[in-house]
């Protein structure tokens, strides 16, 4: 791949969140390899193979930390549910259904939504069985994953077994694939369906692969409830107990959470994925984040499934997370602008422990996305951008998304994926559950 030449109002994401208004940036092998106003580059530069952004907003590419891609098909299937009668008496009894061809067709279109509304890095918590087509997708379409076969132990111990060990195969075939796009992880569903037997095997399997460990924790209180009926303890105590926290790990949720956990989460390094809208929808209440933040921890954003959301929209998750805030602390000041755009941006790379996104900057992927904001009431006055990307923004804003400086989607349409089959597709494998 050539050195791309790029200039646009560049919103960084680095530090407190710096704009540059005439900015440029270069790519060399998918990666940026200098930032700054476009008149420190010389005009050879400038003529090498120059992409005009001018007058595009250009921000880093979206990172969604929690979703379950294979249930694109499901939404809308079952609204107004709390989370366990939504699991046990809908979801659950759909998912056992599901066939290669549905986590196929789900997951493409999940990923075309993604893509579409400016996420470029989304992680995958799924089928324990059917994930290889996830990562041949991944590999086509040109995005960038965090995979990983979700682990359910409400099973005898040989399947548990079995589970672990197709988890196990999938990290084996699949870290490092895509061209370093595809990174795992290893996901127990939840300390309420997986015993700790099977947690402890999960979390020597993680010591051993060295991959970090991703689970659903204290979603709701009947999971507190339970978890201290069962277990006489709280989640992140009994998770820590388990041995579970000696693997860098990233829990989804984190809603209901006392100060005593929020010093075991912080002391070892677990990040959060907040899910608020999906939180809100299944009624499972309010993270008090800016509480966790405060304590030192990292807290990203994620959308869960499009069957709890209901849609993929990383900027509605960004403004919802911030009004929620405010909310909650009766305090405008709480959780601003720039701490949300970080949170759907760096902190997304911090939980999936990747180094290299997050910002525009040197070394850094070129993962990055760009709006076309001159013809759009909403998004003026322009010139008070970073306002507008968090409070009033949407994923429909978005014109291009680049990944490793190669285009995945351009003004507006997707470049990789077959937007027409797709959206066919899902429908079809949808009926076809139905039946
Ligand atoms: C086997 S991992 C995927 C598993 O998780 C279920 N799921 C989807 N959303 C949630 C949620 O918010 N909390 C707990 N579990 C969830 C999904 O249906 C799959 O069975
Ligand atoms: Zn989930």
């Amino acid at each position: 791949m050539e050195t791309l030449y790029y200039n646009g109002k560049i919103v960084t994401g680095e530090k407190n969140i710096q704009v540059i208004t005439d900015g440029a940036f270069i790519v060399d092998q998918g990666v940026i390899t200098r930032v700054g106003n476009s008149s420190d580059f010389s005009v050879e530069q400038k003529e090498i193979n120059s992409i005009n952004l001018m007058g595009k907003w250009v921000l880093p590419g979206l990172i969604n930390t929690h979703g379950h891609a294979g249930m694109s098909t499901l939404r809308g299937y079952a609204d107004d549910m709390s989370l366990q009668n939504w699991l046990q008496e809908k979801i659950w009894p759909m998912e056992m259904k599901m066939d290669e061809e549905t986590i196929k067709w789900s997951s493409a279109l999940a990923m075309l939504e993604m893509a579409k509304s400016g996420t470029t890095t989304f992680l995958d918590m799924y089928h324990p069985f059917y994930m290889d087509v996830v990562g041949s997708l991944v590999e086509d379409f040109g995005m960038r994953a965090t995979l990983m076969n979700g682990m359910i132990g409400l099973c005898s111990e040989e399947e548990q077994k079995g589970k672990l060990e197709l988890a196990k195969r999938f990290i084996e075939t699949w870290q490092d694939g895509a061209d370093g796009r595809i990174s795992t992880m290893l996901a127990p569903h939840s300390l309420y369906t997986c015993p700790p037997k099977f947690l402890e095997a999960i979390v020597d399997a993680a010591n051993m692969l060295h991959v970090p460990i991703h689970t659903h924790m204290s979603e709701t209180e009947k999971e507190v409830h339970d978890c201290i009926a069962t277990y006489g303890k709280r989640p992140a105590f009994h998770l820590e107990e388990i041995g579970m926290f000696s693997v860098p790990t990233l829990i989804a949720h984190g809603v209901h959470l006392n100060k005593d956990e929020l010093d075991i989460l912080y002391y070892n390094d677990v990040a959060i994925s907040h899910n608020p809208i999906s939180n809100l929808k299944l009624g499972s209440g309010i993270a008090d984040i800016t509480s966790y933040m405060k304590r030192g921890i990292v807290v990203s954003l994620g959308t869960d499934s499009a069957a709890s959301n209901n849609n993929l929209d990383m900027f509605e998750e960004m403004r919802t997370g911030s009004l929620l805030q405010k909310g909650l602390h009766q305090d405008p000041e709480v959780l601003p602008v720039e701490d949300a755009f970080k949170m759907a941006t760096i902190n997304g790379a911090k939980a999936l422990r990747k180094s290299r996104i997050g910002t525009i900057s040197t070394g850094k992927n070129a993962d990055f996305i760009t709006i076309e904001a001159k013809n759009k009431p909403h998004l003026q006055p322009e010139e008070n951008m970073l306002s507008h990307i968090v409070n009033s923004l949407s994923g429909k804003d978005i014109c291009d998304v680049y990944v490793s400086g190669n285009p995945i989607v351009k003004q507006g349409a997707s470049v990789t994926m077959d937007e027409e089959k797709i959206i066919y597709e899902a429908n079809r494998v949808f009926k076809k559950l139905c039946s």
